[in-house]
């Protein structure tokens, strides 16, 4: 496919001193005439001066990519190693993919005028059909990256361009050309363990790989892991003082040499003689305890060491006999477990440089709906919009539970673009969540969206408060499937089910053993009326006289962000069903799910 002319590009300079008119823009001023004079497909270049701050480059960028739909924009400056520098990372948090080889390929044309060409961070990528390039600041810099992409930069924005054609060419059989609703479908509704059922039994974990011991922080081993070797792997001593033979029975004996932790030992004990030995050292031969320096008198004699026993050690006293700590095949961590500071630790004694994890899932969000505007809107914010504050949240939690996260920003309520920007994340994401367009309302689009794509529905409809419309859908079998939550627009319904449900999908995903957040007993403060849904009260939680008792955050509407405030834990109210009575009185023990790992005294 070759578009058709003219196509637009812009120019981002990322400087400090550009911006505080100290410097003139000399990159940006070579780049355009780059574009202008080599890349002639390119009618309009746009130009954009920014100092170096993140939130001012990726708001430039998402506006460019995602309003103006620039078919190519270059960054230059702000991709080194100072703190001020940020472009990357500013792109990186609005780009959809990574193309890394771009980088390479500027990489190794860099690498062939200055060593320090290794010490630009820049990545390039593509935001919905925008290709966006990192350049560095230097003018010499800008033209070899530009001579290195440009024979790249055509085709790529081709390819781009033919992204939404290829991923419509993959669901043909199930995707009719327009999405037309025409009724909305009524879901059974299922209880939560239901829901959490069909969650396990569809999730499997995703691939393993292999990576270095330092990267594996957070992350979930992949394989058991045995002791490569004894640790100790030979007799050493525990303490600081003198390697003795415990059958001797003279009280004063020769000091024949030193044992050091690290050194070979080079002494054979014979009757009557010890060596001075340090903590960790190997016994020499001979030896079989060690008595503490504090219980020993030195003696110095002609030149010669001895020593005074001021207590007699027993046999194997103070000695770590091979293996002691860590046998040589010893299982020391099971496939599954999540790796912290300590496993680490593990890992490296048990000889693990290159441990197996399971890959983490990449996660889209998007939040669908006509009112909801970005926060980066609210100067224009329309009297009648809604701040979207669950891709906001959603993406904060996911990024704290160690995902990757692509944004996929704000759908409109139009069925074409739902489906849409549903493919667009299909494409690059495990799983997608959106927020929003569940419920019964006629412009209610998710989950017609999702069977028309041809996704299978696992439920739509939970009996659960808040988060009743919450669906689970899957896409094809095997190692390509890709999950899909459709969470309500309530803002504490889309928390509080991210916390019940997306969690449960992402740990198995991720090979993590066990739920995600504990279930701890507490004492409810209240009495509690049972309603007809099984309920996730928001709540915090005090120790008193050892127990925990748990209070509510107050309002508990689903609309109430604030509801979340100070929440520590979601407090399981059954249903009245589930329960032999009406209430639920204060002081009865019930469960709830822990959200924090701090609890008030
Ligand atoms: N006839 C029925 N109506 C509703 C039912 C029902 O069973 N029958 N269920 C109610 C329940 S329960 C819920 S929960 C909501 C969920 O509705 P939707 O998922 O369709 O969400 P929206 O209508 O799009 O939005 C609801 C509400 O939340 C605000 N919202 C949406 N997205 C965001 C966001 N990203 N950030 C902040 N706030 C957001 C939106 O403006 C609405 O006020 O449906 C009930 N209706
Ligand atoms: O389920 Mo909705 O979240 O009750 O408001």
């Amino acid at each position: 496919m070759t578009l058709s002319s003219p196509l637009v590009a812009g120019v981002l300079t990322v400087s400090d001193s550009c911006f505080a008119g100290n410097k003139s823009d000399k990159s940006g001023d070579i780049l355009e005439d780059l574009i202008r004079s080599s890349l002639p497909q390119f009618g309009v270049v746009i130009r954009v001066l920014v100092p170096d701050e993140q939130n001012l480059i990726s708001s430039q960028l998402k506006n460019w990519c995602d309003k103006d739909k620039l078919d190519l924009v270059i960054t230059t400056g702000g991709t080194g190693l100072t703190s001020r520098d940020v472009t990357p990372d500013a792109t990186r948090s609005v780009l959809h993919r990574e193309l890394p080889h771009l980088s390479t390929v500027m990489l190794i044309e860099g690498l062939k005028h200055t060593p320090y060409a290794a010490l630009s961070r820049q990545i390039c990528g593509n935001r919905g059909k925008t290709l966006v390039l990192n350049f560095p600041g230097s003018s010499s810099a800008v033209k070899e990256c530009f001579s290195a992409v440009l024979p790249i930069i055509g085709h790529s924005i081709n390819l781009l361009n033919d992204e939404h054609q290829e991923i419509n060419k993959l669901h043909e059989p199930v995707i009719e050309d327009k999405l037309k609703i025409t009724e909305l479908k009524q879901y059974p509704m299922v209880s939560v363990g239901e829901a959490l059922h069909h969650i396990t039994d569809q999730s499997a974990p995703l691939s393993n790989q292999t990576v270095s011991l330092e990267s594996t922080l957070n992350r979930t081993l992949g394989s058991d892991i045995h002791a490569l070797s004894n640790i100790p792997p030979f007799p050493a001593s525990v303490k600081d003082g003198y390697a003795i033979r415990s059958c001797d029975k003279a009280v004063t004996r020769e000091v024949i040499g030193d044992c050091i932790a690290g050194c070979k030992p080079e002494i054979e004990l014979c009757r009557d003689t010890v060596a001075y030995i340090t903590t960790g050292a190997y016994l020499p031969k001979g030896a079989d305890s060690v008595v503490m320096i504090e219980y020993t008198k030195l003696i110095e004699k002609d030149g010669k060491r001895f020593i005074t026993l001021l207590s007699i050690p027993e046999k194997g006293q103070d000695v770590r006999e091979p293996g002691t700590d860590m046998r040589k095949g010893e299982l020391v961590l099971e496939r599954g477990c999540l790796i912290g500071p300590m496993e680490i630790g593990i890992l490296a004694a048990a000889g693990a440089r290159e441990v197996s994890i399971f890959s983490l899932p990449c996660v889209g969000v998007f939040s669908t709906g006509d009112e909801i505007q970005d926060i980066s809107q609210v100067d224009a914010r329309s009297p009648y919009g809604v701040i979207d504050t669950n891709r906001v949240t959603l993406i904060a939690m996911l990024r704290n539970d160690g995902y990757d996260v692509r944004d996929m920003g704000i759908v409109k309520d139009d069925p074409n673009e739902l489906r849409s920007v549903m493919l667009r994340a299909l494409a690059c994401c495990d799983v997608i969540i959106s927020s929003g367009g569940m419920s019964m309302g006629n412009r209610d689009y998710v989950k017609p969206c999702l069977e028309a794509i041809g996704c299978k529905i696992w439920f739509g409809k939970v009996k659960v408060k808040p988060g009743k419309p919450t669906c689970f859908a899957t896409l094809r079998e095997g190692e390509n499937r890709k999950y899909i939550f459709g969470l309500p627009g309530n803002p504490a319904s889309a928390i509080v089910t991210y916390m019940l449900f997306v969690c449960r999908c992402l740990s198995v995903l991720s090979g993590k053993k066990g739920k995600c957040n504990p279930e701890i007993p507490v004492i409810i403060s209240n009495n509690k009326e049972l309603g007809d849904r099984t309920e996730y009260r928001r709540v915090f939680l005090t120790w008193e006289d050892g127990k925990l008792i748990a209070s509510s955050t107050g309002g508990q509407q689903s609309s109430r962000i604030l509801s979340m405030r100070n929440a520590q834990a979601l407090l399981r109210i059954p249903a009245i069903d589930e329960y032999s009575g009406s209430r639920i009185d204060k002081g009865t023990v019930l469960k709830a799910i822990l959200i924090t790992r701090w609890i008030s005294s």
